[in-house]
């Protein structure tokens, strides 16, 4: 089988290649050679591969930027996610599509339920929900795996940007009343693979079609992660607490957009405690170092 995965350069992707392999044949084009703002080169890329299993994990993420430029968020995370299911559909694959905690307003005390009513404060929320709405329109077997918080050691995410202030000596000041759960770019490859696996028996797609939430256990801050990085880092840099107002910025982002991951937990699938994951993330830096 065929497996189309775009987005490979991203950090999800980069994972993705890996963890895939022994699910199928892994086709990952760069940008040049499908890029998510072409509708059209979707379509025909999708026709001639005919692929049994397509794993969108491109995205426009850049959410500041999506502020400004909404139209092209739009294309890239809604339009061009339903392109590819509606193809998905039409050649008899299935498609897995990933989206965020950032379409939860933040105002819920509780962790979210997939059931929840998503109401995004900001345009790269927006533009991930309604992805979502094109994908579970289209009619195909569908994944749409929610995470939060993602980060690793390669790619821009806020554990790379923290490691790289605290080197050049920047006073560290992050975000203490936003909270959700920080999540490694390999866990979250690595549970989808073991859903994939599960998904390979007979008319699992249709049961199980649908929205799941995928992140690491538990809950932190902005700021608890920040501090939980430095330790694991072995930095003793201070990391300053600071409220949402402090940090200018023009995105309103959730207070609490903790993802409740129990109807994955109820497919057998376990999850590693944010914590944990981000310490094994943390032995493998002297191996990226000298990749
Ligand atoms: N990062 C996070 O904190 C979170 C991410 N997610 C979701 O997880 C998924 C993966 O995100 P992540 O790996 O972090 O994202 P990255 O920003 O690390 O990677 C995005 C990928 O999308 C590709 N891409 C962007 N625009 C286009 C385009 N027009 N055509 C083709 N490819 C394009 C990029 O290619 P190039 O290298 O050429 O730019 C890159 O490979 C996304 O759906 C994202 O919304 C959900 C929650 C949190
Ligand atoms: C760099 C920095 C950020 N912050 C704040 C800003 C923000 O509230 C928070 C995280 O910063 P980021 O720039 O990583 O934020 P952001 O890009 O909003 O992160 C989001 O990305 C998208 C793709 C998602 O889907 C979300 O799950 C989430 O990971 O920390 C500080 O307080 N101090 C700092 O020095």
């Amino acid at each position: 089988m065929n497996i189309l995965l775009t987005g490979a350069s991203g950090q999800v992707g980069y994972e993705l290649r890996r963890s895939l392999q022994g699910l199928g044949n892994v086709v990952a084009p760069t940008r040049s050679g499908l890029d998510l703002s072409d509708l059209a080169q979707l379509r025909s890329v999708v026709r001639e591969l005919k692929p049994g299993l397509i794993v969108n994990a491109a995205a426009c993420t850049a959410v500041e930027r999506a502020e400004s430029e909404p139209a092209l968020a739009l294309r890239v995370n809604a339009e061009a996610p339903g392109v590819l299911a509606d193809e998905a559909r039409l050649v008899g694959a299935a498609i897995v599509h990933y989206s965020t905690d950032y379409v939860f307003d933040g105002r819920q005390q509780a962790p979210y339920r997939e059931e929840d009513t998503p109401a995004p404060l900001n345009a790269y929320g927006r533009s991930k929900l309604a992805g979502e709405q094109a994908v579970a329109a289209s009619g195909a077997a569908h994944l749409i795996l929610r995470t939060s918080w993602v980060y690793g050691l390669r790619g821009h995410n806020f554990l790379c940007t923290m490691l790289e202030r605290a080197r050049q000596g920047h006073a560290l000041r992050v975000v203490a009343d936003q909270f959700s759960a920080p999540t490694w770019s390999r866990t979250l490859a690595e549970i989808t693979a073991q859903l994939l696996v599960r998904a390979q028996a007979p008319g699992w797609w249709q049961a199980h079609s649908g929205i799941y939430h995928l992140s690491c256990d538990g809950q932190t801050s902005w700021h608890g992660f920040a501090q939980a990085i430095m330790a694991e880092a072995g930095i003793g840099c201070e990391v300053q607490a600071i409220g949402s107002a402090e940090y200018p910025s023009p995105v309103r982002r959730p207070g609490n957009s903790t993802l409740c991951c129990d109807k994955l937990k109820a497919l057998g699938l376990v999850f590693p405690s944010w914590h944990e994951a981000l310490h094994l993330c943390m032995q493998d830096r002297a191996i990226v170092e000298y990749d």
